[in-house]
């Protein structure tokens, strides 16, 4: 697409060329905008190769990026699937982020086709990568807090391979208080909605509404409004442990005491509190029947692997942040560590499975 960036200090067209450290970068095309910043493909003078350079509209915004990406450039970007980055600059007073270029996002991919489903297959290898990105992100104590899926993009076409971008909002656990408002709906984790103390699992339930998206097609919690997030886990998961609603600040918006037992507030009382309209859609998913869409949809099917794919998500969708599976766990997790695809009866099946791990043409029935 044609690019024409104006910016307070800069005036953007392809073909013009920005003054790295490392080079000088030319502009190629745009690639996507977001409220941070609009990203192009640039390549560098002298040589073959191709970036996505992150223009950013505030250079506060840009200095607090630069400073996450310093903190988690120990960590092997290709090994753990992390966004690599290369160098940022400051052309025109604008800062400027140099990454790698990578291919298009799980949003886009999944928009040119709503009513996809996506093969088990593919999405332990997707589950398995991303959680790889989450262990070592907590190793050093970062937590992403805006993991979606735009945020999560593949390497290039032909292989499975993803990477975790947009440190923007990403913080060190510690400095993170039962205020802080961070993800956006429908990612957001209940502790966040209920103001509970938080760290960095808030990442494993964004995680778990991202696998949750490629499996079904759609989000799995509504999301206008809290309310509509709040009763939706309610009527999947029950009603959250005592101990966590003690705990939680916010708590008078969504529950409220019968003699001495919790309930959910009726969506009337819930206006009356906080002045915001509910429409209730009904759209709640029933974790255990979607097994039943996915038999009929693709004809590599393994009733044992759906079974093992919805424990884990049940254990990264637990409402209680507490007792929410850790990235060390979930990579040991039966899903995908394949161990009840072991047997000559699943034999078929787990080389079809073997096999996603480097093609992407499962997906096709
Ligand atoms: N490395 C990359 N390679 C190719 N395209 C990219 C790359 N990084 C970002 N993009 C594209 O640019 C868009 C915006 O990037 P990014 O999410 O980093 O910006 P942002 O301003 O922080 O966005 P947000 O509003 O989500 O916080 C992405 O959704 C993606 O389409």
């Amino acid at each position: 697409s044609s690019l024409r960036l104006s910016l307070p200090h800069l005036q953007l067209m392809e073909g013009h060329c920005l003054d790295g450290n490392q080079g000088i970068y030319k502009v190629q095309e745009f690639l996507g905008n977001g409220s941070f910043g609009n990203v192009v493909k640039c390549t560098k003078l002298g040589s073959q190769e191709c970036y996505a350079i992150k223009i950013m509209n505030c250079s506060r915004a840009g200095q607090e990026e630069f400073e996450m990406m310093k903190l988690i450039k120990d960590l092997d970007p290709d090994e753990n699937h992390l966004i690599k980055m290369f160098e940022c600059f400051t052309f025109h007073s604008v800062t400027c982020i140099v990454y790698e270029l990578l291919d298009v996002s799980l949003f886009d991919s999944y928009k040119r086709d709503s009513s996809t489903r996506t093969h088990l297959c593919l999405i332990r290898v997707i589950a398995q990568q991303l959680l790889k990105a989450l262990k070592a992100l907590k190793s050093i104590g970062v937590a992403h807090c805006d993991i979606t899926l735009d945020n999560i993009m593949f390497t290039d076409p032909d292989s499975v391979n993803v990477k975790l971008i947009d440190f923007g909002l990403a913080v060190e656990t510690k400095k993170l208080s039962t205020e802080t408002d961070i993800q956006v709906t429908p990612f957001r984790a209940p502790e966040v909605i209920l103001g509970l103390p938080l760290d960095e699992s808030v990442d494993m339930w964004a995680l778990g509404v991202v696998l949750a998206c490629v499996y079904f097609g759609n989000y799995p919690f509504p999301s206008k409004t809290e309310y509509e997030t709040i009763r939706a886990m309610v009527q999947i998961f029950g009603l959250p442990e005592a101990e966590v609603l003690h705990k939680a600040k916010n708590k008078a918006a969504f529950f409220t005491r019968d003699n001495s037992d919790w309930r959910l507030c009726t969506p009337e009382e819930y206006t009356e509190t906080t002045g915001q309209q509910v429409e209730i859609k009904n759209h709640v998913i029933n974790l255990d029947a979607m097994i039943h869409e996915h038999r009929d949809m693709f004809e590599a099917h393994d009733d044992d692997d759906h079974r093992a794919f919805i424990d884990l998500l049940k254990n990264m969708l637990e409402v209680n942040p507490q007792n929410r599976i850790t990235p060390i766990q979930a990579l040991e997790h039966d899903f995908i560590t394949m161990k009840h695809l072991a047997g000559k009866s699943k034999a078929v099946y787990a080389g079809k499975a073997e096999e996603s791990q480097t093609h992407s043409s499962i997906n096709t029935r």
